[in-house]
Order: structure tokens, then sequence, then C-alpha cells
């Protein structure tokens, strides 16, 4: 079966606010024909060849999102088997950023909260990054 490295960002919004709970996050909407399409996302993609992931993270979000990423710290790694697909995600907690994050390849996107990420459809591998965000009291 085809295997991935797939670099993963968890932007989370720089507001200088008291509480993590009020956080936001960027998420973004896979494309109809994408693997996994028309779910939602954590921004990235797959790291080249001769890529660390955190260099393919860097690029991903740049060609992404629009974002220089500045400060970011290594979440988790998932192993995933989809039925067509075998992915290793490496996630990462993106604190700190320059730019202003928007769906830079035209796709829908948007700030959502730790309480609305529950709201929304990802792909399977995600409900360990969820998990952990609400481990770390970053989401509900
Ligand atoms: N970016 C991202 N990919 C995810 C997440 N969860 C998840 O299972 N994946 C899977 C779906 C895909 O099989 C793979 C990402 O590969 P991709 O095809 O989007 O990579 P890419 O950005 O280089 O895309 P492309 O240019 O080839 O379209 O990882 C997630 O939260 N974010
Ligand atoms: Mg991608």
């Amino acid at each position: 079966m085809k295997h991935i490295d797939v670099a993963v960002g968890v932007v989370l919004s720089s507001e200088n606010e008291r509480h993590n709970q009020d956080r936001h996050f960027f998420i973004c909407k896979r494309s109809a024909k994408q693997h996994q399409g028309d779910k939602w996302e954590f921004p990235g993609g797959k790291v080249d060849a001769g890529e660390t992931p955190e260099q393919a993270l860097a690029r991903e979000l740049t060609e992404e999102i629009n974002i220089d990423v500045k400060s970011c710290e290594a979440l988790m790694q998932i192993r995933h088997d989809y039925v067509d697909k075998q992915v290793c995600l490496h996630v990462f907690l993106v604190t700190e950023f320059t730019g202003q994050a928007r769906g830079a390849e035209g796709q829908e996107s948007k700030w959502v909260s730790g309480a609305e990420l529950a709201n929304y459809e990802f792909p399977d591998a995600n409900q360990a990054i969820l998990h952990t965000l609400a481990q770390k009291g970053l989401c509900t």
C-alpha cells in the first residue's frame, strides 16, 4: 500500500488571550477530488524527499495558508491506515507566525474555537489529534 509522510500544522491564533480555551484554530476544507475529500483538515501536506517534517510544515503552510512559521513544537505522530493509503502524520503546534492566514489555494478556510472543532468532519486519523488537544486543555 502507498505510504506517505505528512506534515500537519495545528495553527493557534496569536491573539493575546488569557485562557487557552479561548484560542482559535485555523482549519481548511479539502477539495472534493483530494484523498479524504470534502473533509476539514489542519493545513499541511506531503514531506518531500530530502526534507524534514518541520521543513515541509513551513513550506506547506506558506503555500497553503500564506503564513511564515516562527515557532512550533512537535505535538505527536499518528500512523493511520486508510483503505487506499497509509499515512504518518507529523503533527506540530504552530504557536507563532507572521502573515494573515487565508486559504491561499482557493480552499475554504476559517478560524474556529476549540469547542467548535467538534462540529467539523475531519479524516479519521485526526481523532487522536483532537483527543490530545483536549488533554492539553486547548479544546473541549
Ligand atoms: N493536511 C492534512 N492532511 C491530513 C490530515 N488528516 C489526514 O488524515 N490527512 C491525510 C490526508 C492525505 O492523505 C494526506 C495529506 O496529503 P495531501 O494530499 O493533502 O498532501 P499535499 O498538501 O502535498 O497535497 P497535494 O498537493 O498532493 O494535493 O494526509 C490533516 O489534518 N491535514
Ligand atoms: Mg495539503
